[in-house]
């Protein structure tokens, strides 16, 4: 992989690119979990349907890891890819907007128009390593602050899955007067040591790449591309289920090429490399790093007396839903959840494909979406 002098920009959002179907809010200065001060934050946000006078229509969308606020639309100038949710935001959709005034926010550390480490600090230059460590609590913070702007004292819902599953939980557990109803997909209560296993070689990748350089990579002509492709690749296989890849792939050697000491890879191998190439085209390694250790963070338990007192705390509508085959997030995750919190309701989403299964059953997500908005 080679790296252009630009290429960090291709695969961010940067003021004076087309802001495509985005917004921005400026909700000033945030105080972090953790300590320290971003002095001034700025976030993307795109919005479907019409707030209602009383303003209890709003529905919040929670992206994952690599998604952005384009939950559905085009790829287009300002926008890298299509819609990751497909079909679910629309008159007459699940997310119905003769109904609801859908809001989807990019995150706190991201690269498609929220402030992030390659977002410029007060100085002029890019945050890059200087970019502070940000948790889930820090996500959920901004996000209420662009509510407040927005003039949503309570969301009617909010969802997601995976990292969006897990601020849609943190939404229902830190700020429960703030949502009535909350849909958790494809999610824990708290990042398993499992989890942050496979997080491990990931980071490792992206920062012992040369190009990495601390993290001030932005500018410089090099970005960890080849490292962030690798963590892509780790990542990736384990968003899938090991027998979808074999039956996919099996052994079968890619078209033209001899694994078997002709130094050619197999067909899941490719594969892998192109799910690793795209993504280093559309996505920035500094974020992938944050986002990665906010995800890490994630414990809604923490400082609130452990998960089940913290579940306690919500007294709306929580549905969590897991994908049978996912074994990165598995299913027990989102039984533990309901087990722990009387009244939770729980839907099994039944997909050959894995975590992603979030992402691609998109009629059974569809489905389980429009019964969580009619919660009474
Ligand atoms: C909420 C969010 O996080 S938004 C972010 C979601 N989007 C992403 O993460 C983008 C990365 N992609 C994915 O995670 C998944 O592809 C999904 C969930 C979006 C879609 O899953 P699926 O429809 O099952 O697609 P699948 O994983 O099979 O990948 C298809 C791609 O692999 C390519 N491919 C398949 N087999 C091979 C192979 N042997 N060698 C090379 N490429 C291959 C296909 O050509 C296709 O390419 P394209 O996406 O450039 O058109
Ligand atoms: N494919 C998803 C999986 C993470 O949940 C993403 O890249 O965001």
């Amino acid at each position: 992989m080679t790296a252009t002098p630009d290429l960090w920009d291709g695969a961010t959002w940067r003021p004076g690119d087309p802001p495509g179907d985005r917004q921005f809010l400026d909700v000033g200065p945030v105080a972090l979990e953790r300590g320290g001060t971003l002095p001034a934050v700025t976030v993307a946000y795109e919005t479907w349907g019409t707030l209602s006078p009383s303003g209890d229509n709003a529905v919040l969308v929670e992206h994952a890891l690599t998604g952005d606020s384009h939950v559905v639309g085009d790829v287009g100038p300002g926008h890298p890819t299509p819609g990751w949710w497909p079909g679910l935001v629309g008159p007459g959709a699940p997310l119905d907007t003769d109904r609801f005034f859908v809001v989807a926010t990019n995150v706190l550390g991201g690269c498609q128009g929220t402030t992030g480490p390659s977002s410029d600090a007060p100085d002029g230059r890019p945050w890059g390593g200087r970019f502070p460590y940000t948790t889930i609590r820090d996500q959920v913070a901004v996000e209420a602050a662009v509510a407040d702007r927005l003039g949503i004292g309570r969301w009617h819902t909010v969802l997601g899955g995976s990292m969006g599953g897990m601020r849609a939980l943190e939404w229902a557990t830190g700020r429960p007067d703030r949502v009535e109803r909350a849909l958790v997909l494809a999610a824990s209560a708290a990042a398993t040591a499992d989890q942050v296993a496979w997080c491990r070689p990931q980071l490792l990748a992206i920062r012992s790449d040369p190009s990495y350089q601390g993290g001030d990579y932005y500018g410089t002509g090099r970005a960890p591309l080849d490292g962030l492709g690798i963590a892509r690749r780790i990542a990736h296989t384990t968003y899938r289920h090991e027998a979808e890849l074999d039956d996919r792939f099996g052994r079968r050697p890619r078209s033209g090429e001899e694994p078997i000491g002709g130094g050619g890879r197999f067909d899941v191998e490719s594969y892998l490399d192109h799910h690793a190439e795209k993504l280093s085209r559309r996505f920035d390694a500094g974020s992938y790093l944050a986002l990665s250790e906010a995800m890490n963070s994630h414990d809604v338990g923490r400082d609130r007396g452990g998960v089940t007192e913290a579940l306690r705390a919500f007294d709306g509508h929580l549905h969590v839903a897991g994908v049978t085959t996912d074994r990165l997030y598995p299913l027990r995750l989102s039984e533990e959840i309901a087990d722990r919190r009387p009244g939770t309701a729980l839907t099994v989403i039944d997909s050959a494909h894995g975590h992603d299964g979030f992402l691609v059953e998109t009629a059974q997500v569809g489905a389980v979406i429009r019964t969580v908005l009619d919660a009474r």
